[in-house]
């Protein structure tokens, strides 16, 4: 059965999230199956490529060929690129959430999110760290449990999940629990399945501290945290390692040891991501009800600004929620 269309939110309409939208629109509009419309104000996109206005997401496939579908947002001011504005906080916003409903409601195949400046919205009272956690309380079914929502990056050769993402550095030792790390891995490991097609994922957990601890001499986070969590998931046919040092596990992965790795902190993980392939790196989202998939860069202001800003990323980004959502169709 063909899918819906992918719905692309509008990100921070000062940054480079217009412009790439069009030219992403550019580069695949003669491939039906990556459709997608954007949530956006017509505006931003008009100066960049032919558009259409959609009132419905059904209309965005017929329109996908010849012009970029856009559904309208349009409380949103006049916006510079390269000029941030708060007062496009509540438009930023809203795109989201009407993505997310709409793939709630199925009438598009998964959410593509274009990058949003925190600190900016945090400003205007936004209480959540990013989309991740945004869209996973967005996914929240009335009276449910809180979703575990999982960041994974991807590219370079790399699945790099995080064990904490948006968070101070001094804060990380404090929140790794074992209880915390079983439920990522195994939810790594399911979505490794699913939404990758690897009929048996092999898991590496990093470590914490400098060479895994050292036995302890570094650290005790390994020998108390991360290699209890591996063994209970081992004991349920997981199969994971303990924890590997930090400098190592990353080139062990590309060597074709290990489908993922499990980093304990952002910047652990995503450096090996954005250094080997900032261009092709995709952000997406693990353990949620939806497909939601992101470029790896932010804003990048000064590209916006600038002009011509890559689309690489963006592109890549709706080619594996195509992927994620055509593997979890067929399950
Ligand atoms: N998915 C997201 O929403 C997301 C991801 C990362 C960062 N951010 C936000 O982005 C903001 C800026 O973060 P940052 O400066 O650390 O990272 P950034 O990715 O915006 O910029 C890093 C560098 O890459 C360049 N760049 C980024 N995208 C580009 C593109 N498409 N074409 C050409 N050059 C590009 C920038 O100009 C800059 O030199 C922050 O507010 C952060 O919160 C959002
Ligand atoms: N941590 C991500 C990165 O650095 O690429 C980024 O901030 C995006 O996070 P959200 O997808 O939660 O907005």
């Amino acid at each position: 059965m063909p899918l819906p269309p992918l719905v692309l939110s509008m990100g921070d309409p000062a940054g480079v999230g217009p412009a790439i939208t069009a030219a992403a629109w550019d580069a695949l509009k003669n491939d039906s199956s990556l459709a997608f419309y954007v949530i956006g104000a017509p505006d931003l996109y008009s100066q960049h490529c032919p558009v259409q206005e959609i009132s419905s997401p059904e209309e965005a496939a017929a329109a996908f060929g010849s012009a970029l579908p856009v559904f309208p947002i349009r409380n949103l001011p006049e916006i510079a690129p390269g000029k941030p504005d708060a007062a496009a906080a509540p438009a930023i916003i809203s795109a989201i959430e009407t993505g997310v409903a709409h793939v709630r409601a199925g009438k598009a195949a998964g959410l593509v999110t274009n990058p949003i400046n925190k600190a900016l919205l945090y400003g205007t009272g936004f209480r959540h760290p990013g989309h991740t956690e945004f869209i996973a309380e967005l996914c929240r079914s009335d009276g449910a449990a809180a979703l575990r929502p999982v960041m994974m990056l991807t590219g370079g050769g790399l699945r790099v999940a995080l064990a904490t993402i948006h968070q101070s550095l001094a804060s990380v030792p404090g929140s790794l629990t074992r209880d915390s790390l079983v439920e990522l891995g195994t939810i790594v490991h399911a979505a490794l399945k699913t939404d990758f097609g690897i009929p048996s994922p092999r898991i590496a957990f990093s470590g914490l501290n400098p060479h895994a601890g050292e036995n302890g001499a570094l650290g005790r986070e390994e020998i108390e945290i991360i290699n209890p969590a591996a063994e209970t998931l081992r004991s349920r046919n997981i199969d994971i390692s303990d924890a590997r040092p930090g400098d190592t596990v990353f080139a062990e992965a590309l060597s074709g040891k290990y489908d993922a790795v499990i980093a304990m902190t952002h910047d652990q993980g995503l450096i090996p991501v954005k250094t080997l392939d900032f261009w092709g790196g995709v952000n997406m989202t693990l353990g949620l009800p939806i497909v939601r998939t992101s470029p790896d860069h932010g804003t990048g202001y000064d590209a916006a600004a600038a002009g011509n800003p890559r689309p690489d990323s963006l592109i890549a980004a709706i080619k594996s929620a195509a992927m994620v959502a055509r593997n979890r169709q067929t399950q």
